[in-house]
């Protein structure tokens, strides 16, 4: 049984498809009052400021990031809760291995977003180890589905070039066309929570895990997306911010200890998820034309 909480309204297939509730992550009294009533045994915590948003408003981003995790360790440890937090590629930074990035190697990201998953793995361990708290983390690639629209970080172009070209033939990119970052479709991020979630503890070498499933620059994205719409114009205006935090992150990412402790495996590749996001996103606009 799962309850799906936000601060912001769900769409209809969010709010038609189980149970949604109000719950901001800064009301301490209000989560404990959602795990007592409900006897929630498993926490995904998702909230979060993303990297370019935290670059344009700091304190906020410092508040949902980082006193958000401590309200959402705290919950999770008073109540044995199994914990879920994502990290992230923004984990790293300018002096981190790039190509390929290990799991555990220097970590000195520049950007808020950046500082406060590293601050959340660490807590995350520290409280495993100090009190127990069965603590879960993967350190997710740019994530790309068709289901939302993108919140505000640096890999947002591979998400918005989909919309673009399906609705108008062009789409300007904020990034460098060689700029190589790792990503992800969404099945397979939601496929390795779940995976390492329901992983027997013994089999855990560590808390905090990278995955993989590929890598690609704008201009590999665009080649593929053509190969759907061979009209689509492309043009580059890169965003200083975005660049300049897209150059520190990783462009590879190693994640053999996912391979080897829990059995990750992708199943897509660039051209899969091309198809997919196309089959996806071309038939939900051919409903819309209809209507
Ligand atoms: N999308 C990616 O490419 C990606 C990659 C790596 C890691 N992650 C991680 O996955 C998580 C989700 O990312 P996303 O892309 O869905 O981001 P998003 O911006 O789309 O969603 C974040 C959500 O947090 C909610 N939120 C903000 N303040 C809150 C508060 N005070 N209380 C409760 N909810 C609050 C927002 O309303 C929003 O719905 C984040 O922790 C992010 O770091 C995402
Ligand atoms: C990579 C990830 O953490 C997020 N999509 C961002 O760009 O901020």
């Amino acid at each position: 049984n799962v309850i799906l909480s936000d601060i912001r309204k769900p769409p209809d297939d969010v709010f038609y498809n189980g149970p949604f509730i109000y719950s901001d992550i800064l009301d301490y009294k209000n989560l404990r009052e959602i795990v007592v009533n409900n006897r929630i045994t498993w926490l995904f915590h998702y909230s979060a400021l993303l990297s370019a948003v935290g670059e344009a408003n700091v304190p906020l981003a410092r508040a949902v990031n980082i006193t958000g995790l401590h309200n959402i360790l705290d919950i999770a440890a008073e109540h044995s809760l199994r914990l879920f937090v994502p990290s992230t590629i923004g984990a790293f930074g300018p002096t981190s291995p790039r190509n390929p990035t290990p799991d555990l190697c220097i970590q000195r990201p520049r950007t808020i977003y950046g500082v406060s998953k590293v601050h959340a793995e660490l807590m995350g361990e520290y409280y495993h180890y100090r009190y127990g708290l069965d603590f879960r983390c993967l350190r997710y690639p740019g994530i790309i589905s068709a289901d939302s629209q993108p919140g505000g970080g640096t890999t947002d172009y591979a998400v918005q070039i989909f919309h673009d070209a399906i609705k108008n033939g062009q789409f300007q990119c904020n990034l460098k066309s060689d700029t190589r970052l790792p990503m992800m479709y969404i099945d397979d991020c939601l496929k390795a929570t779940l995976a390492v979630m329901e992983a027997p503890a013994a089999s855990l070498s560590m808390r905090t895990y990278n995955i993989s499933a590929m890598s690609f620059s704008p201009e590999e994205l665009v080649q593929e997306v053509k190969k759907h719409i061979p009209e689509l114009q492309v043009t580059y205006n890169v965003d200083a911010v975005r660049q300049a935090i897209a150059d520190s992150w990783p462009m590879n990412f190693d994640d053999s200890n996912a391979r080897r402790d829990w059995g990750w495996k992708h199943d897509f590749d660039l051209s899969e998820l091309v198809t997919t996001m196309f089959n996806i996103l071309g038939s939900d606009s051919r409903v819309a034309q209809i209507n």
